[in-house]
């Protein structure tokens, strides 16, 4: 037994990185690195050393990890064979039957959905399993049998739990107590991917991480599962009778992000149908989950929000709890997917160019020039002198500016409070360190709008040169038409608020950058507001060979009155202002 805990011990070998079957997107590769094993016999053992050894184990796992399988948890093989027949049967009642379990109001305990959102494959069944557990009454033996496994399962919870507090340097019963798991709200989830045309769509559950504290699944086929590790998927190829086990976004909070919130994913398969049966621990609906206060001091202050169990659920709008909203899933609110996987959000290959498009008037770029000020004020043909030598973005070759190269901030993260928009602020910051540009999605505008909008831009190009001069720039503001004003207002608002996603980000006032910019019009803050931190993004317009392309770039600016200089904030002496 010594022997499989042992292995954690040794760094897992560099990975073998392939690419997979959606090479086009970020952190498209699969990795057939090691999972971690902890040995549940140990963490439980009486001697002391093993039990330390385990631990020490688990703490590695969670730091490096965030996801490791568990093996020797005493459950037979056999059981838990059953237990997902059992699940399976149900899948094959009528449909009829299983719309009884349909939910019917907004406290329904069982829901049967079929996964309604892109790239969800799944048909599912949600119960909440503690602190009652509910299970619909067919097939005859199913309810029995998975009340038992959720029992156990949460016996091994609860162990992994107390050996998680110890590896923290915290009491035994640390998060259990401060939890309250004596009542925690589970949520089990038994999802059935049919088989699929992996040409087709493989995507069985897009990437998410989970609510909760930990989640540990089994599954009727390996396979299948991914989970995310420095920017690429490792299959969870596990041995049978082990229990995949990660980490939930609310281990994540309390540890005050020591150990991470697992991003996972479901690949389907071609062949059989893969029932899978992942079980969401979590705190108890009225425990109030934070960081804990061990674990934060002025290097590790917490950037995580403060609130009842609840009262997240309630935020977020994934119902189960006593009479709110509708239940999303037991996960599936795509957090991480503000780095760059997941569905959606990318239009084609464009790229835009802010420097070179606001105004009439012939704005000649040269080489890798600053601003020119003129260029943006006035209308004109932007030449662009050969695609020459703009900045050092060119000695290492220009990335197309495919939206999917850089990152996606999701609004809705940052619209949402507490867990979510702290991720999202988190995800913003980053995306401005590193990239300097990010794709913007569910940001509420309408794709029929935004079509309107554009439409009515490429209009304004085909009005006849003596109709567009009256444009120049003493032309008065009111010609614009009423779509583009309103698009103009509305891009304002998402703009002041990833100002303020951005002011957080950096450790500011929520209106920090607002207020010290009076933000009205002008150009090009953050990359002298923040001292060079958030840098500005280079960029320039291939042209196509087919279509007209309209773009329709909009820079928010500092109020021209406005005396931009980096933030105090950011400058010591080894950041002497740029
Ligand atoms: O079915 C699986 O293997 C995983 C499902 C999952 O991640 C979820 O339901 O949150
Ligand atoms: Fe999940």
């Amino acid at each position: 037994m010594a022997g499989v805990a042992h292995r954690l011990t040794q760094a897992p070998s560099a990975p073998s990185v392939s690419a997979n079957a959606d090479s086009n997107k970020p952190f498209c590769f699969v990795a057939d690195d090691e999972i971690p094993i902890i040995d549940y016999s140990m963490l439980i053992s009486a001697d002391h050393n093993e039990r330390s050894k385990a631990i020490l184990d688990l703490g590695k796992a969670c730091t490096d990890y965030g996801f490791f399988t568990v093996v020797n948890h005493g459950m037979p093989e056999s059981f838990i064979k059953e237990v997902l027949e059992r699940c399976s049967e149900f899948f094959d009642l009528t449909e009829r039957e299983k719309i009884e379990c349909e939910p019917k109001c907004m406290t329904d305990k069982i829901r049967w959905s079929k996964g309604s959102k892109p790239g969800d494959q799944r048909e599912f069944l949600k119960l909440i399993s503690h602190p009652e557990f509910h299970c619909p009454a067919k097939p005859a033996a199913f309810s029995d049998i998975l009340q038992e496994y959720c029992n156990r399962s949460r016996d091994v919870a609860l162990e992994i739990l107390r050996g998680i507090s110890k590896s923290l340097g915290l009491e035994d019963c640390y998060v259990e107590n401060a939890m309250r798991l004596k009542s925690g709200f589970d949520v089990s989830a038994v999802n059935s991917y049919p088989p699929c045309s992996l040409s087709d769509n493989p995507i069985g559950l897009p990437s998410h991480s989970d609510p909760s504290l930990l989640i540990l699944l089994i599954q009727s086929v390996d396979g299948g599962l991914q989970l995310q590790r420095d920017g690429k998927w490792v299959r969870a190829n596990i041995a049978p009778n082990s229990i995949v086990a990660h980490i939930g976004d609310h281990l994540e909070i309390l540890t005050n992000g020591k150990y991470k919130s697992a991003v996972h994913r479901v690949i389907g398969n071609n062949s059989v149908r893969r029932i899978g049966l992942p079980i969401a621990f979590g705190p108890s609906l009225d425990a109030l989950v934070s960081s804990a206060p061990e674990l934060v001091d002025q290097s590790h202050p917490s950037t995580y929000p403060q609130q009842t169990y609840a009262e997240y659920w309630e935020a977020t709008q994934c119902n189960m709890t006593e009479g709110r909203a509708k239940l999303n899933t037991g996960s599936a609110l795509n957090t991480e997917g503000l780095f760059g996987w997941g569905k959606a959000r990318f239009s084609t290959g464009s790229s835009l160019n802010m420097k070179g498009i606001f105004g009439w008037g012939k704005a000649e770029f040269n080489s890798g020039s600053a601003l020119n000020m003129k260029g943006i004020f006035g209308w004109g043909k932007a030449k662009f002198n050969s695609g020459s030598a703009l900045n050092m973005k060119g000695i290492f070759g220009w990335g197309k500016a495919e939206f999917n190269t850089g990152s996606a901030l999701n609004m809705k993260g940052i619209f949402e409070w507490a867990y979510h928009r702290s991720k999202a602020i988190q995800g913003l910051g980053k995306a401005c360190g590193d990239y300097g540009c990010f794709t913007v999605v569910n940001h509420g505008l309408p794709e029929s709008f935004i079509r309107g909008v554009l439409e009515e831009c490429s209009g304004f190009f085909d009005l006849a040169e003596t109709e567009k001069t009256e444009y120049e720039p003493k032309g008065p503001a009111d010609k614009i038409s009423e779509i583009l004003q309103e698009y103009c207002k509305r891009t304002r608002a998402i703009a002041l608020e990833i100002f303020r996603g951005i002011s957080k980000s950096l450790g500011l006032e929520e209106c920090y950058i607002e207020n010290a910019t009076k933000l009205e019009s002008g150009f090009d803050i953050c990359g002298v507001l923040t001292n060079g931190k958030y840098k500005s993004a280079m960029h320039r317009v291939i042209g196509n060979n087919k279509v007209k392309r309209i773009g329709v770039p909009i820079a928010f600016g500092p109020s021209l009155h406005t005396f931009v200089k980096p933030a105090p904030e950011f400058v010591d002496e080894s950041h002497p202002p740029a």
